[in-house]
């Protein structure tokens, strides 16, 4: 033992270097589930793979009193659901799903017992004796949570579970996944590139970019107050970054008016922030009309407007405009930790 070892009865502790490629320290208690979320290339996947054991990784993971560093990937009490490649493709649902079981040294028959039981849960009881070949992609993904949880882990894994599936299908499973996530004991670890699981999923929020923590906090804290453009995106703020300033403001807040092309009419109004662009795309939002507007030498910007203004304002793709934001509505945040 030495006196850096993290040694906590409960929970994942773990303070992991994959050379090159990722830093990063996470604690999490049991029962809670982090979701994962950073730009692609940020380290969301090698991050998984050092706590699974498929990457090789140096430092320290502790998972519910037990030091995994050390310890053979059959060992760990550990579920993983990857974006479809998660089953065996020779296997049977249920014989996939008891696969774990057995390895544990379930009897075959207690194995299978549970193995439907699991598969029942996920509303895919009567697909048990198909292979994934015969599965389409959210029932496949049905097969894989039922098998993760069957194995009742300390460590659930969730790479991107959602990934090319429909819409409907996506939100049935996200339903269904929440449910048994609020019954699951273990911590789980989601991996997505989606705001809406990460906001409903998930107690906390993990962000990385870059091979290293940025933020993290409550769902409604990391929305509220982004620390760096990929979140404040996510979450369908506008986002203007200054050094290592971060502005960021809702499309709702964005005055849009007509430019002339002369360019030399800029709006006299108290706004601090404007800018003049030109209209990209135009899509209705909600009751709103949402625009894409291209800044001139500045970044893409979305306002939302009433449908009366937009057509009283002539806003169709390729109208030049102003936009303005209250310095009121901008919130200032900085990027460093
Ligand atoms: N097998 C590998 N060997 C070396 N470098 C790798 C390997 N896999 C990924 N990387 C690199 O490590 C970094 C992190 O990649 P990783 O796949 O973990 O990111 P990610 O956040 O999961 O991205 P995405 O959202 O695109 O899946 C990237 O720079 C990537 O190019």
């Amino acid at each position: 033992m030495t006196g850096q070892q993290i040694h906590q009865e409960t929970g994942l502790h773990a303070d992991v270097t994959v050379e090159g490629r990722l830093h990063a320290t996470l604690h999490a208690e049991p029962g809670r589930v982090v979701a994962v979320i950073g730009p692609n290339g940020a380290g969301k996947s090698t991050l998984l793979g050092a706590l699974a054991g498929t990457v090789r990784a140096t430092g320290r993971v502790e998972v519910a009193g037990r030091d995994w560093s050390d310890l053979p990937v059959r060992e760990r009490r550990l579920g993983v659901v990857f974006q479809d490649r998660s089953l065996l493709p020779h296997l049977r649902a249920r014989d996939d799903v008891a696969f774990g079981l057995r390895a544990r040294g379930v009897p075959r028959r207690e194995a299978d017992r549970r193995a439907l039981g699991w598969l029942e849960r996920l509303g895919v009881g009567d697909l048990a004796d198909r292979r994934p070949a015969q599965l389409s992609g959210g029932q496949a993904q049905r097969v894989a949570i039922a098998r993760a949880l069957a194995g009742e882990p300390d460590l659930l894994l969730l790479d991107e579970p959602f990934a090319g599936l429909d819409v409907g299908v996506a939100t049935g499973l996200r339903i269904e996944l929440a449910r048994h996530l609020a019954a699951y004991a273990g911590i789980a670890l989601l991996v997505t590139h989606d705001a809406l699981d990460a906001l409903t999923l998930a107690d906390e929020v993990l962000v990385l970019d870059e091979g290293r923590v940025v933020q993290t906090g409550t769902p409604r804290e990391v929305a509220a107050r982004p620390r760096s453009e990929h979140v404040a995106r996510l979450v369908g703020l506008n986002v203007v970054r200054e050094g290592d300033e971060l502005r960021s403001f809702a499309p709702s807040a964005v005055a849009v008016s007509p430019r002339a092309r002369s360019g030399h009419d800029a709006p006299a109004t108290s706004a601090r922030h404007r800018w003049a662009g030109r209209v990209a795309a135009v899509a209705p939002h909600g009751d709103a009309v949402r625009l894409l507007v291209s800044t001139e030498d500045g970044p893409e910007l979305i306002a939302d407007v009433t449908p009366a203004s937009a057509v009283e304002l002539g806003l169709e793709p390729g109208a030049e405009v102003w936009l303005s934001v209250k310095a009121t509505a901008v919130q200032t945040d900085s990027m460093r930790p």
